[in-house]
């Protein structure tokens, strides 16, 4: 164990928490407010330009000191300090995780063993800021002189979701001289429906790839080269269309991209956190680069925030120890985030690689295994439409699944009285899920109907709604490149100290290499091309395999 010898569930700490869950358990959220009229002033917090409402909770003062104790033993507050100093808390790479150096512009120096890496985060801005101005000024060219009217970014997982996120998030900021497009799979489809609507003359590509070996971003790379070469151009103007941005620059020169159109990323930084650096660039070229640098400024005032704040008072602490509450405590195995905002709507999808790729671990820091539930399955959707599809689980099913409403008090497009609507749909879902309905209630109701007392008897318990269900609202004043960015960078926060609690290496991702490594072989299975001798391979995938060739005829 690399935080002490005791195991994580038998620290007192813990076993203080699963002895009041057992006293909580059969006190319903409606009594602890009507019992605490405080409750949700005292319940409320701030930070990095964000509020957080987590009242709605099955918590009470006592709750709160539980979990901080935990957090406190755990040694949240010196693992925060081992973040922020650089030291290698990704352990199985033996690398810092530095995603909090990229957005900050303070000049202060950061440390990756010895080295200040704060001018080379700086320079790579400046890059950054010179490359879009190019373009936008139009001092940057197609081949044929031709203005960019297009940017088509290819990357998968970190490389694609958090910059899709963003671009969609800041709409409102888009300028309009340049469309963005983002293709991430190995499904022909999404490449061949964005070429059919770009011009070569006028495209621009972004390689984005920190390892420069993804198959799926190599693939879709070649394509679009060829695309290109088929359609006017030329080798030697191949680097007027194509741009890399990773880690790995010998790959991307072998694979064509010339050197100075490279723009690099560094192994301090995680796939998945590094919307931050050159992997914004689709952002940067489609909402300019001040307000780029915005989204950096708004995700370094949470981190100032998370460095900062006392445990209690720390958003991303609290929002963690309670998912960590009914992740532990009461058996929740998903946690549902809803953004009430059309612009956030590809959050679910940036969290849940955030989350999931993180910390769906099996082993601690030190290779034991796990006697306890670490990351849930996180999932999501838009509200209000989830309201009129999978809500009804959430306030009726068996499961417990805890929820983040999240929502802007001001809305970049006042149509008609919608805002104020949506707003109060996202009130009235957080406030059923706390409340719920009772029997006696339901019956009430339906006796105001005029319904006779045997279709009551009937037809009630249908509609008792438990309530008791927990959930967060989390507010901004509008969806803004300081907001976004604080807001990504708050889940940032959360999912690392859950992982801190739960000894996981929260920086690698180890679990996604083995199908990857499978899929080679596979794949020359298929195509007809795998060597004598290949690996003995279960009848389940080798009968698919020969459903695959005999359609195909071979
Ligand atoms: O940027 P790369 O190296 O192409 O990797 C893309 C993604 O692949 C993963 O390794 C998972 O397959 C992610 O962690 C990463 O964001």
């Amino acid at each position: 164990m690399s935080q002490g010898s005791v195991p994580l569930t038998s620290r007192p700490e813990w076993q203080a928490l699963k002895t009041h869950q057992a006293e909580l358990k059969s006190t319903h959220m409606r009594e602890l407010f009507s019992s605490d009229p405080d409750r949700a002033s005292r319940f409320f917090v701030r930070g990095g330009g964000l509020s957080l409402d987590y009242s709605r909770n099955r918590m009470t003062d006592d709750t709160l000191a539980k979990l901080m104790a935990l957090a406190r033993e755990c040694g949240v507050p010196e693992r925060i300090e081992a973040m922020f100093r650089g030291d290698h808390i990704n352990v199985t790479e033996k690398r810092p995780a530095l995603h909090i150096a990229l957005r900050d512009t303070s000049g202060a120096p950061i440390h990756v063993d010895g080295m200040d890496i704060a001018p080379e985060v700086e320079r790579t801005l400046n890059r950054m800021e010179q490359f879009v101005d190019d373009v936008l000024s139009k001092r940057w060219q197609g081949h044929t002189g031709k203005t960019f009217t297009d940017v088509v970014s290819i990357g998968i997982g970190g490389s694609f979701l958090g910059p899709k996120l963003v671009s969609e998030a800041l709409r409102p900021y888009w300028h309009g001289q340049l469309k963005g497009h983002y293709v991430a799979n190995i499904d022909g489809t999404q490449m061949a429906e964005i070429l059919r609507r770009v011009n070569p003359e006028t495209t621009l590509f972004l390689i984005q790839s920190k390892s420069f070996r993804t198959q799926e971003t190599l693939e879709n790379s070649k394509v679009a080269r060829n695309w290109f070469l088929n359609n006017g151009g030329s080798e030697d103007q191949i680097a007027k269309h194509f741009v890399a941005v990773t880690a790995n620059t010998p790959e991307a020169v072998n694979f064509g991209i010339s050197e100075d159109n490279i723009f690099p990323m560094w192994d301090w930084v995680g796939g998945r956190y590094s919307l931050w650096s050159a992997i914004g660039l689709p952002v940067a070229l489609t909402i300019g680069m001040e307000n780029f640098r915005a989204l950096l400024s708004g995700a370094n005032a949470m981190d100032q925030h998370f460095h900062t704040a006392p445990l209690e008072q720390n958003l991303p602490v609290v929002m963690a120890m309670l998912g960590l509450w009914y992740n532990n405590f009461w058996g929740a195995e998903t946690y549902t985030i809803l953004p009430y905002d059309h612009y956030l709507r590809s959050l679910p999808a940036h969290l849940q690689q955030l989350d999931m790729e993180s910390n769906g671990k099996s082993v601690t820091q030190g290779g034991e295994p796990l006697t306890y539930q670490s990351g849930p399955v996180i999932w999501g959707g838009v509200g209000a439409n989830g309201q009129h599809a999978f809500h009804q689980l959430l306030h009726q099913g068996t499961r417990l699944i805890p929820a983040d409403f999240i929502i802007p008090l001001e809305t970049h497009n006042p149509v008609a009285s919608h805002h104020v609507t949506l707003f109060a749909n996202c009130l009235s879902q957080s406030r059923a899920l706390m409340s719920g309905k009772t029997l006696d209630e339901a019956k009430a109701e339906l006796k105001a109907e005029g319904m006779s007392d045997e279709d009551i008897d009937k037809l009630a318990p249908h509609k008792v709604i438990p309530g008791n269900k927990p959930s967060n609202t989390l507010l901004m004043d509008k969806s803004t490149p300081e907001t976004v960015g604080a807001l990504i960078a708050l889940y940032e926060h959360r999912t690392f100290v859950q992982g801190i609690i739960w000894d996981v290496d929260s920086f690698d991702q180890w679990g996604v290499e083995l199908g990857k490594q499978m899929g080679k072989g596979i794949l020359d299975r298929l195509t007809g091309d795998a060597a004598e001798g290949s690996e003995v391979i279960d009848s389940s995938t080798a009968s698919l395999i020969q459903l695959y060739r005999s359609h195909h005829g071979s």
